[in-house]
Formats: structure tokens, sequence, C-alpha cells
């Protein structure tokens, strides 16, 4: 498990060979130095501004060097309600954040979810003053892909279950805590729908929570994925005394521990049970893709943190005397760019032309059923197989709720709170390192420029001006 304090911001160096080294170095401060934007997203949904990479000199720019830091747990009832109340919490006051995506609830949020995943900079990378079409861009990206999308979740029931989902996995994950003698408050925060984890974050305010664990629901580490949630978190800490000084830990990626390959191994094994004969099935690993440039340019380490995982989940099986053929696709792609490969659906009409009767679908970079899951695999790929000569299907359920794997996340939770740091400790340091008189100089500058042109406005123009652009 890789945990982090929010102030021990990690680097991640891309050597030589496939390898990752992470590192806690001077890097590392000048990026959590690194400011984002609160701003209203589309809809008025409160997002972090597409600006807020545009003004990160390192993380773009240098092939070698990303930082991330993340953070822990939330408590989030059964019926979507914080827990904000629940005494036994109380006494200790620790909050678990547990990070997740989000999705559209109904087929009315589709395009005000996609504009809200699209306006990430962590999710379109575009490069220097490019950056500056984030937005326009996402809205046009969104409004394009909105009626496949949509096609999508009306296959699946009129909307995404991964708010309900995750409420389950966060009731779930408080009770096994409890059934450890640790009482928390676990809070959701998704990144591109309700719950938001700005929102997940004033209430952690609002209950004075001393220490907070900070879980994201991905095995593996990516930049689009827990790297983005994390850069929202860092930037809400860092504006914050009360949250600057609140002692945090992170954890980056758990893909490595033994409860979670466990619990995939018992999954797949039960599943290779339901087979007439077992031993012939090709367990299919389906990873979500990113595009390739994350790897190549930018040191994502989610290809490796996924192949590591694959591994280590046939190893596991292997020590139970399962020894199948496996193999690692990657699914979802979006866009022109070029992905991660092989490709999902490439692979699956390569295997039955090469007479595989027998397969698995399992998805390993989620925890949660959800539209990839329920649609793109149980419905197109399912179907693609069976169309390219692939006849017996089966597709591993999701981990949910399956209580070896909560207690597992428990687990987690109780290892992470020593390594609890606050970001105060590090933001001192990183401001120390980043006081650029120039560039204030520059601010300053364009400040006064901008005080004076509006002074030069009478308000009646400014708000005819407000008006016609509203
Ligand atoms: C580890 C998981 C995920 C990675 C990595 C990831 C990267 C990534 N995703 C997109 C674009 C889309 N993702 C969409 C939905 C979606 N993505 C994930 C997980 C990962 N994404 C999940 C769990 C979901 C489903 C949420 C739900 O509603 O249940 C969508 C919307 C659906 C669709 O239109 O296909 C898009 C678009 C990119 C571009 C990207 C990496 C850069
Ligand atoms: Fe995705």
């Amino acid at each position: 498990m890789e945990a982090a304090s929010l102030s021990g911001v990690l680097s991640y160096t891309k050597l030589s060979g496939s390898s990752l080294c992470y590192s806690d170095d001077r890097f590392s401060r000048r990026i959590a130095s690194f400011s984002r934007h609160s701003s209203k997203g589309f809809n008025g949904v409160n997002q972090p501004s597409s600006k807020a990479l545009s003004k990160d000199p390192f993380s773009r720019r240098n092939m070698h060097l990303q930082a991330i830091c993340g953070m822990g747990f939330f408590t989030l009832g059964e019926n979507d309600v914080v827990e904000s109340h629940h005494s036994h919490a109380m006494e200790e006051k620790i909050g678990v954040l547990l990070l997740n995506l989000g999705g559209p609830e109904t087929l009315k949020d589709v395009q005000p979810f996609l504009y809200n995943l699209f306006a990430d900079p962590d999710i379109i990378r575009l490069p220097g003053l490019f950056k500056l079409l984030q937005r326009p861009l996402a809205k046009l990206i969104s409004v394009l892909r909105a009626p496949k999308s949509k096609e999508g979740y009306a296959a699946i029931g009129g909307g995404s279950p991964l708010r309900k989902i995750t409420g389950e996995q966060a009731n779930a994950l408080r009770m096994a805590l409890k059934a450890k003698n640790v009482n928390v408050i676990v809070y959701v925060g998704m990144r591109y729908w309700y719950p938001f984890t700005e929102e997940a974050i004033e209430q952690i305010k609002l209950d004075r929570i001393k220490k907070l664990v900070v879980l994201p629901l991905y095995p593996q580490f990516s930049i689009s994925t827990t790297g983005s949630s994390i850069r929202v978190l860092q930037h809400i800490f860092r504006e914050d005394v009360y949250l600057s000084r609140l002692p945090v830990s992170v954890i980056l990626s758990w893909y490595q521990r033994q409860g979670y390959i466990c619990s995939m191994a018992d999954l797949i094994k039960e599943e290779l049970e339901r087979f007439a004969k077992p031993e012939e099935v090709m367990i299919f690993f389906s990873a979500h893709g990113v595009p390739v440039s994350y790897v190549e340019d930018a040191g994502d380490p989610y290809r490796d943190q996924m192949e590591e995982c694959v591994y280590l989940i046939m190893q596991e099986l292997k020590s139970r005397g399962i020894g199948n053929d496996h193999t690692l696709a990657y699914q979802s792609r979006v866009g022109p760019v070029q992905w991660l490969k092989p490709y999902t659906d490439e692979v699956l009409i390569e295997l039955g032309q090469k007479g595989v009767k027998s397969l698995l679908a399992v998805l390993i970079s989620f925890v949660s059923e959800h539209i990839e899951t329920l649609e793109e695999i149980d419905m197109e790929y399912k179907h693609l197989a069976l169309e390219s000569g692939i006849e017996n299907w089966g597709r591993v359920p999701a981990l949910g709720c399956t209580s070896s794997f909560i207690m597992d996340l428990a687990d987690a939770v109780v290892e992470a709170l020593p390594s609890a740091k606050a970001l105060s400790a590090s933001r001192e340091a990183a401001e120390e390192t980043n006081y650029e008189p120039v560039r204030y100089l520059v601010k300053l500058f364009f400040c006064s420029i901008l005080a004076f042109v509006l002074l030069l406005f009478r308000p009646k123009v400014v708000f005819a001006f407000r008006n016609h652009l509203l």
C-alpha cells in the first residue's frame, strides 16, 4: 500500500526501466504549491477551475516528474446522508474520505457530468496556451458525446449506480472499523458529480474532524483518477487554516494489498467454477484505459501498477492450483489519441478467431459496478465476443461490499492513521521555495491596470456589459 501525508507530496520519476521510484524532493515542494481555483462550473456545479494546472510549471512540462499526494476517508450513510450527527465517532473525531469519480444519476445529468469530466485538466491535458480552450472544448465535447453516453446510461436503468454503491461501501467500511474499535465518520467525495469532494470537505470542517485518512476507491494510481482528486484536495487544504493543520494520511494505491488480491482471487475462482470446463477458460482482465501519453510522457504509473496487479492475482490463483491462461487489455477509450494497448474489443475478436471458446472477463480498475461493467462489458463486449466465436462467456462481479475486501480497506485505514501529517509544515516550506518577487510584481502591475480600467467604467456601463454577456 502506498500512503502519504498530504504534506508529504510525492513525486514519481520514470527510471530507465519500467519501474517508478517515489521520492520526496525539492520538486515535490514546488508541486505542493500549485494553486487550484474553485469556480462555478456548468449548471452552477462547483468545480475546480481548469486554470489550475495552467499555473503548474512542472507536472505538465516535465517528462519525468509528476507530483501527487493523497488523503483519507469520508463517511456517508446508507441514504447518502453524511453522518455528522453520529456521536460514537465524536470521541476520536477520525474521518475517512472515500474519493470516487461520481456518475450522472439521471439522463438529464449526463451532459453536465461530461462537462465536469472534460473540463478537468487531468482528463484532457492541453499544452501551453491551449489550456485556455479547456472549458469551451469541454462544452463542445460534452454536447457531442452526450447522446452516445445517454444511450449507455439509459441501457443500465437511466443513471449511474455509483453514488448508491459508494454510499454502501462507506457504510460497510464504517461498520468494519467499528468492529475493530475504531470509530470514524466516513465521507464520500466525488470528482465529477454529487456529492462533490468540496461538499465532503465542508462537512469534515463542520464536524471538526481531528484526523483524516483519504482513500481513493481506485486500486491503482492514475493521474486521471486519484491524481486528479488529490489535486482538488491539495488546493482546498492549502487555502484553509483549519484544513492545512489537519493531520491527513493519503492512501495513494492499494492494489498490492493481500486482502484485495485474495478477494479478487476468490471472486475469480467462484466464477470459474460456473463453467463446464473451468481449466479451459481464458481469464480476460480488462482495465479502463488512459491515453498512452499519460504513461509515456507524464510518468503515470497506471500501466505498471495494472500489470503488477494482474501478476499478483494470477500468482494468488496459482497458489490455489488455478493455472489458467490469462491476458490483459484496455477498454473505454475516448477521442482520437492513442490509448493504452491492446484494446479490449480487438483482443476479443483475436481470441475468438484463435479458437478460444470460454472466457471470463475481470474488471480490475474499479471496485463498483458502473456503466463500463454493466453496459460496455455485459452488453457490447459480450455481444462482440459471442459474434467472434467465443461460446461461453462469464464476468466477475465488481468487489462492491464483499466483506473480505471491506475488511481489508478497514485494515488499510488503521495502518494509515499513524502517518497522518498536517499540510501546514510543507506549505511553509513550499512558500519559502516559491517566493518569486518578479511574479509578484507582474501580478501587482496587471491588477493595477485592471483596477484603473474598472474605475473608468461607470456602474451603469458595467451592468450593461454584464447583461450582454449573460
Ligand atoms: C481507473 C478507472 C478510470 C480511469 C483511469 C479513467 C480515465 C478516463 N476516463 C475518461 C473518460 C470517461 N470516463 C467515463 C466514465 C467512467 N470512468 C471511470 C473510471 C476511470 N476513468 C468510471 C468508473 C466511469 C463510470 C462512471 C459511472 O457513471 O458509473 C466517461 C463517461 C461515460 C462515457 O461516456 O463513456 C467518460 C467520457 C478519460 C478521458 C480518461 C483518461 C484520460
Ligand atoms: Fe473514465
